[in-house]
């Protein structure tokens, strides 16, 4: 497989995928370049200088994955990523103390006049009292958006002995209230704040959220800091602020054009400190997002889940430590339902019994349609898409959880129904690690889900076993392991054989015309 690395990212994580993959790194490719060589890609890693735009995504013929080695993916056209099941994955924790730290250092630059009192010393001059400060302590500190870098903010502030207030609607509250911050609403933010903190993303609601409006509410004499993005704040409001005095400094790191226009009005003042996006200019972090981002693509080139996905709903730690182990198995349990089933699958039916049924088991469930698509689509369907393409074609899935469980600590049991029939698998780990097949259209069996598997329910009668195994041995198709499972009505089996290659279809023919044999089928485990 082969990755394109198209913008700087830290010698460790390109490392990281060449152990795995062919890596092409080749930075600043003008627009149409990346169009034409995008083809030939399975990966894609950036960070915030290229955009990755709809028309990159629909030339993009086999790419699976893009990789933003950092936090924000406004560069990346997202939705048109979903639409190709493409997993669009982030680093969101590598840069954050970096850019908690750049905010702290610009508040201080801009309390204390840092940039400008140097630029004089370098001119020769040696001016005291044109650089007149004013301390943190004492003073309220606003902060918009109180996730990661926020509440590194927020902690930080603390130790300076600052007032925090913040104003993030999507936050719990006993989460500030753990970290000593006050939630209020926005325009209470803007009245109390001397220092005003921006840490939200870019979306249609933050954008142009501090705008001329917003600079009427604000207490005369504000310090302002953006490390977030540029477009939160309109730089033209932001710039007549600074001059009517309202804003009394501004420190901006993230600007609404990058690299800055020239034209751009704050470069002409004095009470502005700049930074060329530098929030995440750290060597540890560049080295912690390159890393974390070759994880992520590594994880998604195997076809494993992703934790970082932006375009997969996030999983909480403790909640993919229960759920993980039961990924592989929940694949191979939807490949062979949809092997059993004739006919077109209409609704899908996923059972959890056990302590797995009281955590989110969404994942494990895509886990099972990736299993149970991929085997008859021929695009390639993966953990972002195979809830859309699921709906799309017409099947209703459907979770049912009971903490109670008969035999096993945790058992899932996926059933389909198509037009025609109806099917049941159920499935379960030994151990914490090894999938089994425990349980097939009603028969008990204990099957390791690998190979190529012949399955055939069948008369209870003598003989039937190895009228089929005398089938396979003229055609030369070895038989790893064989086992009969039952039911609880006594007049029926199925035969659930391990062989070791493909059973061609005169063979497979021959084997469903033996008397007593009510079905035959073939399942390959390794296709998907
Ligand atoms: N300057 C840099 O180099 C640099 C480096 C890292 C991150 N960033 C940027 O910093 C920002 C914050 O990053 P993070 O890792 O803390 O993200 P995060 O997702 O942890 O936190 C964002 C917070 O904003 C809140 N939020 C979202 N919409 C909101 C709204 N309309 N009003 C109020 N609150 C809202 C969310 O609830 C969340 O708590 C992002 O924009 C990211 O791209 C910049
Ligand atoms: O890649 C960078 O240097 C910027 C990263 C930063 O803006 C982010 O969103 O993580």
């Amino acid at each position: 497989m082969r990755i394109l690395v198209a913008d700087p990212v830290s010698a460790e994580g390109v490392k990281l995928l060449e152990q795995h993959f062919e890596v092409d790194v080749r930075h600043k490719l003008p627009p149409e370049e990346l169009i034409r060589v995008i083809p030939a890609y399975d990966a894609l890693v950036v960070r915030s200088e290229t955009k990755v735009t709809k028309a990159v995504i629909d030339a993009a013929a086999n790419l699976k994955v893009i990789g933003r080695a950092g936090v924000g993916v406004d560069n990346i056209d997202v939705e048109a990523a979903t639409k190709r099941g493409i997993i669009v994955l982030n680093a969101p924790e590598g840069n954050t103390v970096a850019a908690t730290e750049h905010t702290m250092a610009m508040m201080l630059a801009l309390a204390r006049n840092i940039p400008q009192a140097h630029a004089t010393m370098k001119a020769g001059e040696w001016q005291r009292s044109k650089f007149m400060g004013v301390e943190l302590r004492g003073k309220t500190l606003g902060i918009l958006g109180l996730g990661r870098i926020g509440a590194g903010v927020a902690k930080r502030a603390m130790a300076m002995e600052m007032t925090v207030l913040a104003y993030d609607p999507f936050i719990n509250a006993d989460n500030a209230k753990a970290l000593g911050v006050e939630l209020v609403e926005l325009d209470e933010v803007l009245a109390a704040a001397d220092f005003l903190t921006l840490h939200l993303p870019l979306t249609a609601d933050t954008r142009g959220l501090l705008g001329q409006d917003a600079f009427k509410r604000m207490k005369r004499g504000v310090r302002i800091i953006n490390c977030a993005r540029g477009g939160i704040i309109d730089e033209g409001a932001l710039a007549q602020a600074l001059q009517d005095g309202i804003v009394a400094g501004a420190a901006i790191d993230v600007f609404e054009k990058e690299p800055i226009d020239p034209n751009n009005p704050l470069l002409g003042l004095n009470n502005v400190v700049l930074t060329p996006h530098l929030g995440a200019s750290t060597a540890e972090a560049q080295v912690g997002v390159a890393v974390d981002v070759a994880r992520g693509i590594i994880a998604a080139l195997r076809g494993e889940p992703v934790t970082t996905a932006v375009n997969l709903a996030p999983i909480p730690p403790h909640v993919l430590e229960v759920i993980q182990p039961y990924f592989k198995v929940a694949e191979k349990m939807g490949c062979l339902a949809v092997h059993l089933a004739d006919g077109r699958i209409s609704v899908v039916d996923v059972e959890y019994n056990g302590d797995i049924s009281e955590v989110d088991t969404r994942l494990v469930t895509t886990a099972v349609l990736k299993g149970m698509l991929n085997p008859i689509l021929q695009e390639k369907v993966n953990y972002v898409n195979a809830p859309g393409i699921a709906k799309a074609r017409g099947i209703k899935v459907k979770e049912i959880k009971s903490k109670e469980t008969a035999n096993f600590a945790n058992l899932i049991t996926v059933r389909v129904r198509t037009d025609k029939t109806a099917h049941m698998v159920a499935g379960t780990l030994f151990g914490k690690t090894e999938g089994r097949i425990v349980m097939i259209d009603g028969y008990r069996v204990d099957v390791e889900p690998e190979g190529w598997l012949l399955i055939g329910p069948h008369i209870d009668k003598p003989g039937m076993v190895g009228k089929v195994g005398t089938i396979l041995g003229e055609h030369n198709i070895n038989i790893a392991g064989m086992q009969v499972g039952r039911t609880e009505q006594a007049g029926t089996n199925i035969m659930v054989m391990a062989v070791e290659s493909d059973i061609p279809t005169p063979v497979m023919l021959r084997i469903k015309a033996v008397d007593g044999i009510l079905g035959a089928k073939l399942v390959n485990f390794n296709a998907g």
